[in-house]
């Protein structure tokens, strides 16, 4: 079998076109303009790009982009005073705090000083405990652009066997969360699960989450079962220069899976129209207004 690829990055254009119709609207009937702020600390040069593509794609779909660049050196007490005047600007509807921060800064403590109405990241306590309790909440980006992809391919996930591997809180924990709401049967699988590939190998639904190059090997995979790529990774080239990898090997997995996502071009793109369409969702909520359908968990 050779698997169905997921276009991510056709799928995330949908969505920043769904994105960009909604903004028109609130601009048109009701004179807002949703706006997203990103606090960038240090100088680190893929972060940079990282963050000149969100500001660019956040300019595309109509919205407010706000960037704060700040020295590596910066104390906790700048950044949280930072946090706080977002926090309290009406134009701001939307804050990320581009992670990983410098090892003198608790990002924990950073992350919880911002409005969990404004935590377009869903990484605050309070929507990771309303995520968890099945309740309304701000959905971290990268599971829930995997989630929409995973919906788009099979209609109902109800009683899927999924395994993440991978237990982070930024992608693991939620995206297992997300798989657990749509009725799956789910398996959080890590570095110290036993026999990694036999767990693997009940899979309907693979989430690779690790950040480990190339790690999940066709043989490990159910055939016909669905692979989402989670992981980027940057690997020298055997003739010189590098390219980007997923966690899972590419070649060997989509012999034998049903469907895959590539990187790049899989879960990545989906990952920013999802924070664009995270920072329309906090907008609406924050205005009392009806929430786009389809862009929400
Ligand atoms: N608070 C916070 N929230 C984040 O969401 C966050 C973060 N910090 N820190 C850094 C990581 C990284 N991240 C990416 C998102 C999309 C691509 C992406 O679109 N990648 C392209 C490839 C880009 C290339 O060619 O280099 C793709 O996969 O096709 C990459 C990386 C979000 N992050």
């Amino acid at each position: 079998m050779t698997a169905t690829v997921i276009d991510g990055k056709a799928f995330a254009a949908k969505v920043r076109g769904q994105v960009a119709e909604h903004v028109a609207k609130l601009k048109e009937e009701h004179g807002i303009t949703p706006g997203l702020a990103v606090v960038l600390v240090g100088e680190d040069p893929a972060s940079q790009v990282y963050v000149k593509s969100k500001g660019k794609m956040t300019v595309e779909v109509g919205m407010k982009s706000v960037e704060h660049r700040m020295d590596e050196n910066v104390s906790e007490a700048e950044l949280l005073a930072m946090v706080q005047k977002l926090n309290d600007d009406p134009t701001i509807h939307g804050i990320l705090v581009q992670l990983p921060l410098p090892g003198h800064l608790n990002s924990d403590l950073v992350i919880n000083s911002i409005d969990p109405a404004k935590d377009v990241d869903g990484f605050h306590i309070s929507n990771v405990g309303l995520l968890g309790t099945g309740q309304k909440s701000m959905v971290p980006c990268t599971p829930l652009g995997s989630l929409m992809m995973l919906r788009d391919h099979h209609g109902s996930l109800s009683g899927l066997n999924a395994v993440v591997i991978g237990r982070s809180n930024i992608v693991g924990k939620p995206m297992a969360q997300l798989l657990l709401g749509d009725s799956c049967t789910v398996t959080i699988a890590h570095s110290r699960t036993k026999d990694l590939p036999s767990v693997v190998r009940q899979a309907d639904i693979v989430v690779a989450a690790v950040g480990r190059p190339q790690m999940v090997l066709g043989d490990w995979i159910k055939p016909g079962a669905t692979v989402i790529d989670v992981g980027i990774n940057r690997i020298d080239k055997p003739e010189g220069g590098t390219r980007l990898v997923g966690d899972a090997d590419y070649d060997s997995c989509a012999a034998v899976a049903g469907a895959i996502t590539p990187v790049p071009g899989g879960v990545g793109p989906m990952t920013i129209a999802c924070l664009l369409a995270n920072t329309l969702t906090a907008c609406c909520r924050a205005n009392g207004l009806t929430e786009p359908e389809g862009l929400t968990a």
